[in-house]
């Protein structure tokens, strides 16, 4: 097999389903399936969620927030999804760990790289919450950080659309999906499935990312056994 340890990237915004905020308890518990599934062929999976179905820092100021009072919203709203997968794979039977950027024991460890490592290793899926730790930054940026610090083989994105295309296929019924792309096409046409911070980490890391939709059931295994339904950056 291709990959021994992966770094998964769940979008806050996807675990909401069909609901318009807030967690879809049966997008939670697909998602810890297919979660559990990998963790039983032997992949060490990090995990990172997003929280932009609870609060994003950004749309918090155009509301009026401060800027790093509605990042912290933002990073507490990871730990909170974070809590809720975890709950999801405990149900499923699959051993996990949540640790988490900032400081908040009991709720979860107070994240390092040994931590992380000693976990992964013991075959615990493990959560590593609460983002970077700091306001201006993203989740993509802090998988992206945290995919090269486990040394992570890939960082897996896991999303609702099912590849990079052209332009945003949520948007544009006319754009074509990629099946690979290089880091610095995806800068030089201005695509907008990953910040730019988290696609440079990548890019001076040498970390493939591959882009797939996750909603799908079995798609990520499929991805694990290397099937080409997603995009590959590299
Ligand atoms: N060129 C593109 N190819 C694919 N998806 C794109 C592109 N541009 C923008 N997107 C958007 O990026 C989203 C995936 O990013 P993700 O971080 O999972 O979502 P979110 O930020 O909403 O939580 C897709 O739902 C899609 O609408
Ligand atoms: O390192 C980080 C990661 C996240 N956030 C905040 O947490 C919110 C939720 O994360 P994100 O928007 O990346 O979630 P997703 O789009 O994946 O749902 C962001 O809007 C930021 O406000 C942050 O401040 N620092």
């Amino acid at each position: 097999m291709q990959y021994n340890r992966i770094l998964l990237k769940l979008s806050g915004e996807s675990l909401m389903g069909e609901q318009k905020y807030g967690i879809d308890t049966r997008c939670l518990e697909s998602y810890a399936r297919q979660i559990h599934e990998i963790a039983e062929m032997g992949i060490q999976i990090g995990i990172v969620i997003g929280g932009g179905n609870i609060f994003r820092g950004l749309s918090g100021t155009n509301k009026g927030f401060d800027r790093v009072k509605g990042d912290n919203m933002g990073m507490l709203a990871t730990v909170i999804n974070s809590l809720a997968l975890s709950s999801a794979l405990d149900n499923e039977g699959c051993k996990n760990k949540v640790l988490t950027a900032i400081r908040m024991e009991p709720i979860g460890e107070f994240y390092s790289k040994a931590k992380a490592m000693e976990y992964l290793k013991s075959g615990h899926v493990t959560i590593i919450s609460g983002g970077t730790g700091n306001p201006y930054f993203t989740t993509d940026t802090a998988s992206s950080l945290r995919a090269i610090e486990i040394e992570a083989d890939a960082m897996f994105k896991g999303t609702r659309v099912d590849g990079i295309y052209t332009a945003d296929p949520e948007k544009d019924s006319t754009a074509t999906k990629f099946d690979k792309i290089t880091y610095d096409e995806i800068y030089n046409r201005g695509l907008k499935v990953m910040d730019l911070t988290a696609t440079t980490l990548c890019k001076e890391n040498h970390l493939p990312i591959i882009v797939f939709n996750m909603d799908q059931p079995g798609n990520l295994k499929k991805v694990i056994l290397g099937e080409n339904i997603g995009t590959i950056v590299y």
